[in-house]
């Protein structure tokens, strides 16, 4: 039976994409709904020809990855974005998205985007070193200048990734730039809208010409920790999942336990101090939703 991965899908028409290239429109027969899964861009299917270009969806594989909003499937990595100027960085949101990504279980590539904008090389230092200690490969980019655009293209290569970042970071720019090809829109929310952008946001996988794959809608458009529990919380950030084997205490959450492996990390300086009175918030914030 023919295979396929679904780049597109709108209104229960689900397009799919052969290995040779083909493209199929497909709906998915009811014995979905029965078992309650619903395919997803991404998904690798089997399916049945009904000839002149369309099949029928008979099978979803099972899936590596899956993001809630928007829903993806089998995304392998997040190019997480965030400009050093307009708008300036943002740790503490830039902390969150990385939370979301180690939960969803992507691999990340952190982009500080605007390089041009900045005069004090100093604070790039400062934020690269940061996300360096804690474990992420970090790319300074310019569309302006071209910097980084070459690293960021190999980084994508031979994997399905998703942009994920605040509005105005530039995300869209930056695609642009490594495939100019994708003629994305870019600019002020208003200013897309003004220019006609689909109003209908429908998901869609697009190929990089040097192999690789994006999606072409920012990943992560939530950034609530609703469902979390406290544990899965401390995972997320890789310098403390390295260190929490040598807390005293197995479950240790890292913040007054005896002999906490991270928090003595913290004092000589060798975790991000910074990073950690986020993830102290974001426990916080984890704890009150599962009080109520
Ligand atoms: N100077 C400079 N401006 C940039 C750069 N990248 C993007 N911009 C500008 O920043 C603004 C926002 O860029 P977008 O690419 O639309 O940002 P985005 O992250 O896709 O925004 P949303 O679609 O709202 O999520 C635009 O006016 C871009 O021209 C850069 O490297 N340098
Ligand atoms: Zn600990």
């Amino acid at each position: 039976m023919p295979e396929g991965q679904i780049v597109r899908a709108v209104s229960g028409f689900y397009y799919v994409r052969t290995p040779e290239g083909e493209k199929v429109q497909c709906r998915a027969r009811g014995v979905f709904k029965k078992k309650n899964v619903t395919p997803l861009v991404g998904d690798l299917v089997r399916f049945d020809w009904t000839g002149d270009g369309q099949g029928f969806i008979t099978e979803v594989k099972p899936r590596k990855t899956q993001l809630i909003r928007p829903p993806i499937a089998n995304v392998e990595q997040a190019i997480v974005v965030s400009a050093l100027r307009e708008p300036a960085v943002q740790l503490m949101v830039l902390d969150r998205v990385l939370v979301h990504c180690e939960k969803a279980g992507l691999d990340v590539v952190l982009c500080l985007t605007k390089t041009d904008l900045v005069t004090d090389e100093e604070e790039i230092v400062r934020v690269r070193s940061i996300y360096e200690t804690a474990g992420y490969p970090v790319v300074a980019t310019s569309v302006v200048t071209g910097e980084g655009i070459d690293t960021v293209r190999q980084y994508l290569k031979g994997k399905l990734s998703v942009f994920a970042g605040q509005s105005g970071v530039g995300k869209s720019s930056l695609l642009n730039a490594i495939h100019p090809g994708f003629q994305l829109a870019t600019g002020s929310v208003s200013s897309k809208i003004g220019r006609g952008r689909h109003t209908t946001r429908t998901v869609e996988i697009l190929d990089l010409p040097d192999g690789g794959q994006v999606a072409d809608t920012p990943g992560f458009s939530q950034l609530t920790f609703q469902g979390m529990e406290a544990s899965e919380l401390s995972d997320c950030f890789p310098e403390f999942r390295l260190r929490s084997s040598e807390c005293r205490f197995r479950g240790c959450l890292h913040r007054n336990e005896p002999d906490c492996a991270v928090r003595s990390a913290v004092e000589k300086g060798e975790v991000d101090a910074g990073r950690y009175e986020h993830y102290l918030q974001f426990l916080q914030e984890v704890e009150a939703l599962r009080r109520y």
